[in-house]
C-alpha cells in the first residue's frame, strides 16, 4: 500500500530548474528507499519536500493520500546539518524527541531516551552538553532523538556521513533491524553504494541535475529481506555492487 507518493513534482529555484521532467514515485508502506545520485543532482531537494521545508514548484506530495503540509510529527528527519539544542544535556536532546508522547509516563520517556543513546553509543555522555561533544557525537544525538521519538516515516539525508566506518556499520546494521521489527517506511539519501544496497529494500538512482530517474534496483529481490554484516562479503553484493556503481557512473555522466 502506498505511503509516500510523488505525483508529477517539479522544482526550480528561481531560473535554476532542479526537478524538469515531472517527477513521479511511489514508496510503500514499511519500505526502504535509498536516493543515490551524483552530487547537486537535488536528493536534499526532493526530501525537504517530503519533509514539508520547501514546496514543489508543481504537482504535489501526498503522505497517506494527503497533501504534505508543514513538518509534523509523522516525518522524523535527520538531515546531514541537524543540529542539538545547545542549552540541554545529551540525554534531554534525546528525550526531546519524545515532549508530546502522551502514551508514556516521564518514566518510560527517560527508559526510552537511554535505550536509544545507548544504541548510537553516547550513554556514558548522557550529561554532558552538545558543545562537549565532537560532531559526529552531535549527529549522532540527532539520530537517538529521532529514532526514539518513534515516526513512521524516517528520512535521513545522509545521516551516517560524519561517522567513522565501525559505528557507521553498527548503525546501519540497527537501522535496517530497526526497519523491519518497527515497520517504518525510511527514505535515506546517501552517496555510498555499499550503504545503499545494504540498507534498502530499493535503491532509486538519479541522473545529474535537472534530475530524473534513471534506475531502479530492486534490492530486495536480489538479496532478501534479512541483512547481516555476512552479506557484504558474498558474491550477490558484490555483483550488485559492480553494477550499481556503473549505474552511477553513467548516471553522473562521467562527472565521477
Ligand atoms: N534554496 C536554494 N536556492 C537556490 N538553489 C538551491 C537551493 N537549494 C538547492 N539549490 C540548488 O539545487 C540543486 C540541488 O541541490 P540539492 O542540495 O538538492 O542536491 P543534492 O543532490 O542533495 O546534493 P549533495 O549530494 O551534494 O548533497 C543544486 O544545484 C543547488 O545549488
Amino acid at each position: 500500500m502506498t505511503h509516500l507518493q510523488f505525483d508529477h513534482v517539479t522544482k526550480s529555484f528561481g531560473a535554476v530548474p532542479v526537478v524538469e521532467t515531472p517527477f513521479n514515485l511511489a514508496i510503500d508502506r514499511h519500505e526502504f528507499v535509498v536516493f543515490l545520485g551524483p552530487s547537486g543532482c537535488g536528493k536534499t531537494t526532493l526530501m525537504r519536500m517530503i519533509g514539508g521545508l520547501d514546496q514543489p514548484t508543481s504537482g504535489e506530495i501526498r503522505l497517506e493520500g494527503e497533501p504534505v503540509g508543514a513538518p509534523d510529527r509523522r516525518r522524523g528527519m535527520v538531515f546531514q546539518s541537524y543540529s542539538s539544542f545547545p542549552w540541554l544535556t545529551v540525554t534531554q536532546n534525546v528525550a526531546f524527541g519524545l515532549k508530546y508522547r502522551n502514551d508514556l509516563s516521564e518514566d518510560e520517556k527517560a527508559v526510552r531516551a537511554e535505550r536509544y543513546l545507548d544504541l548510537v553509543g553516547l550513554y556514558e555522555f548522557s550529561d554532558h552538553f552538545p558543545s562537549q561533544v565532537s560532531g559526529g557525537m552531535r549527529q549522532r544525538i540527532a539520530i537517538a532523538r529521532t529514532l526514539a521519538a518513534g515516526a513512521d516515516v524516517l528520512l535521513m539525508d545522509e545521516p551516517f556521513g560524519a561517522l567513522d566506518a565501525l559505528r557507521r556499520e553498527q548503525l546501519q546494521t540497527e537501522l535496517r533491524r530497526i526497519q523491519r521489527r518497527d515497520a517504518k517506511t525510511i527514505v535515506f539519501v546517501t552517496h555510498d553504494v555499499e550503504e545503499a544496497l545494504f540498507l534498502a529494500d530499493r535503491v532509486v538512482v538519479f541522473s545529474k541535475r535537472p534530475t530524473r530517474i534513471v534506475a531502479e534496483i530492486d534490492v530486495r529481490s536480489r538479496l532478501g529481506e534479512e541483512r547481516s554484516l555476512e552479506i557484504r562479503d558474498g558474491e550477490d553484493f558484490f555483483a550488485l555492487r559492480r553494477e550499481t556503481i556503473g549505474m552511477v557512473r553513467a548516471a553522473a555522466g562521467g562527472e565521477l
